[in-house]
C-alpha cells in the first residue's frame, strides 16, 4: 500500500475513533476527524484452547485497518514473512492454561522475520518462565532501605524546584526524601519537562515550504541556511558526502580512534557525514578568532550525533593547539598557578549528569591518540566544590556538564540559593526588574559582567571557550532550562568580549564562540526560537530525523480491564515472554549446532510516567522474583558515577567493572533516562507502560533501543480503545519508512 493509502487508513481509524470534532484524549495527538464509524471489536479473540488468536482470515473487522497498516510496515515483499509479522500472536505450544492477554499480543514488525515465539521448543509458558538467573541478582530496594540501589537519599527534595534532568544546585533546606514515597511525579507535581506539552501537530516545519529536504520532489530548502562549504546535493540531504572516515579531512589520530571504536571499516552515519563535510575544519582553516559558526545537527536517536559534534570540536581544538605551539612555543601555561582555574576551550552541555558522563567518555575515547584533556564536571559531584578540589583544578580542553553544574563551578556552590534569597530581599523592596535579571531572564550587560568575570569562585575561567555544544538542545532550550542555559552562554560571552557592547536591539544572538546544537526532535517552539535567535544557524539533518530507527520494531500489547494489578501482571508476563523467546532462540541455535543452549538474555527498559508508578511496578516485580532496578526522579541515582546504570549502558567507561550475568535485566524508570543515554546492545526491548506525554517523549523513550543499527523492539502497553489505538497507530506511523514526510490528518510530520 502506498503512503497515501496508509495515511488514509490512519485518518480513517482516528476519525472513526473520535468522531467529528473529536479531540484525542491521550495528549499525543490532536485532530479534527469527521468519519463516523469504527468497526466493532470482534469478541472471542484469545479464547481458550491451544493456538488461540484467530487465523488472519478470521480476524474481526476491528482489526482490518490495523492489518492493513501492518502490511504497510512490512517492506519485505515476501508473503510468508509478512504474514508472519501480521498474524496475531499465537501461544507457545509449550502448553499450560490459555493466556488470553498473551495470545492477543500482536507483533507488527517491519522486518517480517518470524517471531521467536513461533519456534517450537519444550519451554514452559511465559507465566512461569524464570529468565536470567532468577533470584541471584541485585534487586530494587524499598524506599526505606538505605542500602544499595534504590535507597532513597532524600534527593528529590534537593531538586524540587528544578527540572527532572538536573538536580544541581543543591538546596539543603528543602524537603526530605520522604516526599518521594508519596508518589509524586518526577518534579514533585509539575510536568516532567515542558516539551511534554508539544503535540505532534506542533512539530516544527521549515517555514515557507511544507516539504522536507529529503522528499523526492526537489523541494526548496526552506528556511534552512545554505552552507557555502556544502555542495547543493549534500545540503539538501540527497546524498551523503562521506562514506568513510578519512584523513584528511580528519586528523589521523581521530580516524584511528574511530577505527578503534567501530572497527577498521568504520563508516560515518548520515549525520556524521554531514558534520564532517560541513563543520570539520582542516589544516590551515582552524578558524581561531575568525567568524564564529552556528550549526544544528538533527538526526534520529542512536544515529551517532555525539560523535558528529565531537569530531569538529576536537579537531578544531587540536588544530588551534598545533598552530599556537608553532607560533608561540613560549606561551605561559595556566597550570603554573598553584590552583589554576579550569580554562576549557570547549564546553559540552547535557541535561543530565548521566549523559554528561557518557559524553565525556566519548570525548576521551576519541581523543585517545590526539591527546586532548576532557573533564566531566559531574565527576566532581561526590565532593563539595571547593576551590581546592584537586579533581578539577587543572587545565582542560573540553569540559562536559549540565548547565547548572557549570554555573555552580563558575559561581560557587549555593549560588542559586543565594540569588533566590537575594530575590526575596529585593522583592520585598519592590525591585522586580532586578529579580528577573537575577533569574537569567533578559540578563543585561551589567549582570553579564558580574557573572562572567567577578562572580565566580575562581575555579572556572570562560575566557578561552571557543566551542559550546548544547546536546539535547530541545530540552536545554525549553522553558525549564532556557534561563540557565542562556545565563551560561551570556557568561561565556561576557568573559570573552570586554568591553561589553550595547545590547543588540534584535533578539538575534551573536556569540563569541562557535555553537553546535544537537537534537533528535525539534518541536515548533524550538524551531521558532532558533529562527529568531540564531538566524544564521546552519541546519544539518539526517534523512531519518523524527522517525523511529529503522531497526526498531513496534508492538502493541492491549491491557486488560482490571486496574493496576492486571496491568502489572501483563507487564510481568511480557517480560517473561521476552526471556522465553531468548531461550527458544538459544535452543534453536544450539540444536542446529548440536551444542548446549546458552541464552543471550535481553535487557528491558520499562518507562513509566511517575515515580510512584516506578516504585509500585518495581515492588510488584520484586515480589514476583523478577530482579529489577527502579529509578524514578532522583531515586537510585549515584553521585559522580553511572554505577547505578551498570549493565544497562554500553560500556565505554573503563572504571566500571564489566556487567555480569547476575545484574538485573530490567530497569524501570521515567523520562529522566530517556534522553541521550546509549544503552547496551543487550537492551533489546523498551516497554512503554504509560502513555507518553507526547510524541517527542515517545520517540526518545523508544530510541533507547534499536541504536546504531542494532535491532530492538518497542512494546507499547495500552488499553484497547481510544488512547491505546492512537498510541499504536502513532507507533506505526512513526515506524513507517514510506511516510517520509507530509501530514496525516492534522498531524504535521514534515519537520525538516
Ligand atoms: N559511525 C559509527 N559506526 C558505528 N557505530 C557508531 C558510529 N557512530 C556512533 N556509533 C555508535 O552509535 C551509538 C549511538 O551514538 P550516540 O549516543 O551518539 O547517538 P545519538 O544520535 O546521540 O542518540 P540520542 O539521540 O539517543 O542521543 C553509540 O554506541 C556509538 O558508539
Amino acid at each position: 500500500m502506498s503512503a497515501p493509502s496508509l495515511r488514509h487508513a490512519f485518518e480513517t481509524s482516528v476519525k472513526a475513533l473520535y468522531g467529528p470534532n473529536g479531540r484525542i484524549p491521550c495528549r499525543l495527538l490532536h485532530t479534527t476527524p469527521s468519519l463516523n464509524a469504527y468497526p466493532t471489536k470482534k469478541k472471542g479473540r484469545g479464547g481458550a484452547g491451544a493456538g488461540a488468536g484467530p487465523p488472519k482470515s478470521e480476524a474481526g473487522p476491528s482489526y482490518t485497518a490495523r492489518t492493513q497498516l501492518s502490511k504497510e510496515f512490512t517492506p519485505s515483499s515476501s508473503s510468508s514473512s509478512s504474514s508472519s509479522s501480521r498474524r496475531p500472536r499465537r501461544r507457545s505450544s509449550g502448553g499450560g492454561g490459555e493466556d488470553p492477554t498473551a495470545a492477543r499480543i500482536r507483533d507488527f514488525s517491519r522486518e517480517g522475520a518470524p517471531h521467536p515465539s513461533s519456534l517450537s521448543s519444550p519451554t514452559p509458558p511465559s507465566e512461569n518462565f524464570d529468565g536470567p538467573e532468577k533470584g541471584t541478582f541485585r534487586r530494587w530496594r524499598s524506599p526505606g532501605n538505605k542500602s544499595g540501589i534504590g535507597s532513597g537519599q532524600g534527593l528529590l527534595g534537593r531538586a524540587h524546584r528544578r527540572n527532572i534532568f538536573d538536580r544541581s544546585p543543591a538546596r539543603t533546606s528543602s524537603a526530605p526524601g520522604g516526599k518521594y514515597a508519596s508518589g509524586r511525579n518526577d518534579t514533585g507535581g509539575k510536568p516532567a519537562y515542558r516539551t511534554g506539552t508539544t503535540p505532534i501537530s506542533s512539530f516544527a516545519r521549515a517555514p515557507s515550504t511544507s516539504t522536507s529536504p529529503y522528499t523526492k520532489n526537489e523541494p526548496e530548502f526552506g528556511a534552512w541556511k545554505t552552507n557555502p562549504n556544502l555542495d547543493d546535493d549534500v545540503q539538501r540531504g540527497r546524498i551523503l558526502p562521506e562514506t568513510q572516515f578519512t584523513s584528511p579531512p580528519l586528523l589521523p589520530g581521530f580516524v584511528d580512534a574511530l577505527k578503534g571504536m567501530f572497527g577498521e571499516k568504520a563508516r560515518p552515519t548520515a549525520v556524521q557525514a554531514l558534520s564532517v563535510q560541513g563543520i570539520v575544519r582542516q589544516e590551515g582553516e582552524e578558524g581561531g578568532g575568525g567568524e564564529k559558526t552556528q550549526h544544528l545537527l538533527a538526526a534520529e536517536t542512536g544515529s551517532g550525533k555525539s560523535i558528529a559534534y565531537l569530531l569538529p570540536v576536537l579537531q578544531s581544538l587540536k588544530l588551534a593547539e598545533r598552530s599556537r605551539s608553532e607560533s608561540d612555543s613560549s606561551q605561559p601555561s595556566s597550570s603554573t598557578r598553584k590552583n589554576p582555574p579550569m580554562a576549557p576551550r570547549a564546553i559540552i552541555l547535557a541535561p543530565t549528569h548521566e549523559l554528561a558522563r557518557q559524553l565525556a567518555q566519548f570525548a576521551k575515547t576519541l581523543s585517545h591518540h590526539e591527546k586532548l584533556r576532557v573533564q566531566c564536571l559531574s565527576r566532581a559531584n561526590v565532593r563539595n566544590s571547593d576551590a581546592s578540589d584537586g579533581d578539577v583544578a587543572h587545565d582542560v580542553d573540553v569540559l562536559v556538564g549540565t548547565p547548572m553544574k557549570v554555573l555552580e563551578t563558575l559561581k560557587g556552590r549555593g549560588w542559586w540559593d543565594r540569588e533566590i534569597d537575594q530575590e526575596h530581599d529585593e522583592e520585598e523592596g519592590g525591585d522586580r526588574r532586578r529579580r528577573r535579571e537575577r533569574k537569567g531572564v533578559n540578563v543585561d550587560v551589567e549582570a553579564q559582567a558580574e557573572l562572567g568575570t567577578g562572580g565566580g569562585e575562581g575555579r572556572l575561567s570562560l575566557e578561552r571557550v571557543e566551542w559550546v555544544v548544547i546536546d539535547e538542545a530541545d530540552v536545554l532550550l525549553d522553558p525549564d532550562f532556557i534561563k540557565t542555559t542562556n545565563l551560561l552562554l551570556s557568561s561565556i560571552d561576557a568573559s570573552r568580549r570586554p568591553p561589553f557592547p550595547s545590547p543588540s536591539p534584535s533578539e538575534a544572538k551573536d556569540h563569541t564562540f562557535n555553537l553546535i546544537l544537537s537534537t533528535a526532535t525539534i518541536p515548533t517552539s524550538l524551531s521558532t526560537y532558533l529562527s529568531t535567535t540564531y538566524p544564521s544557524l546552519t541546519r544539518l539533518a539526517s534523512p531519518g530525523v523524527h522517525r523511529l530507527p529503522t531497526t526498531l520494531r513496534t508492538e502493541f500489547v492491549p491491557l486488560p480491564d482490571g486496574g493496576l494489578g492486571a496491568k502489572n501482571r501483563t507487564i510481568e508476563r511480557r517480560i517473561r515472554q521476552v526471556w522465553e523467546n531468548d531461550y527458544k532462540l538459544a535452543v534453536d541455535r544450539a540444536r542446529k549446532a548440536n551444542l548446549r543452549p546458552v541464552p543471550q538474555w535481553s535487557k528491558i527498559i520499562v518507562f513509566a510516567n511517575k515515580n510512584g508508578r516506578v516504585e509500585s511496578l518495581a515492588a510488584y516485580l520484586e515480589e514476583k522474583g523478577v530482579g529489577c532496578v527502579g529509578m524514578g526522579g532522583e531515586r537510585g541515582r549515584v553521585w559522580g558515577s553511572n554505577r547505578h546504570l551498570k549493565g544497562f549502558l554500553r560500556e565505554l567507561d573503563p572504571s566500571l567493572s564489566p556487567a555480569s550475568s547476575t545484574d538485573p535485566h530490567v530497569l524501570i524508570t521515567t523520562s529522566l533516562l530517556s534522553r541521550g543515554l546509549d544503552f547496551a546492545p543487550s537492551v533489546r526491548y523498551v516497554f512503554i507502560t504509560d502513555e507518553p506525554r507526547n510524541t517527542v517523549d515517545f520517540l526518545h523513550r523508544a530510541g533507547r533501543s534499536g541504536r546504531a543499527g542494532l535491532e530492538g523492539t518497542v512494546v507499547v502497553f495500552a488499553k484497547e480503545g481510544k488512547g491505546g489505538e492512537v498510541m499504536f497507530l502513532l507507533c506505526s506511523v512513526l515506524a513507517s519508512d514510506e511516510l517520509a514526510t507530509g501530514s496525516i490528518g492534522s498531524f504535521e510530520l514534515s519537520v525538516l
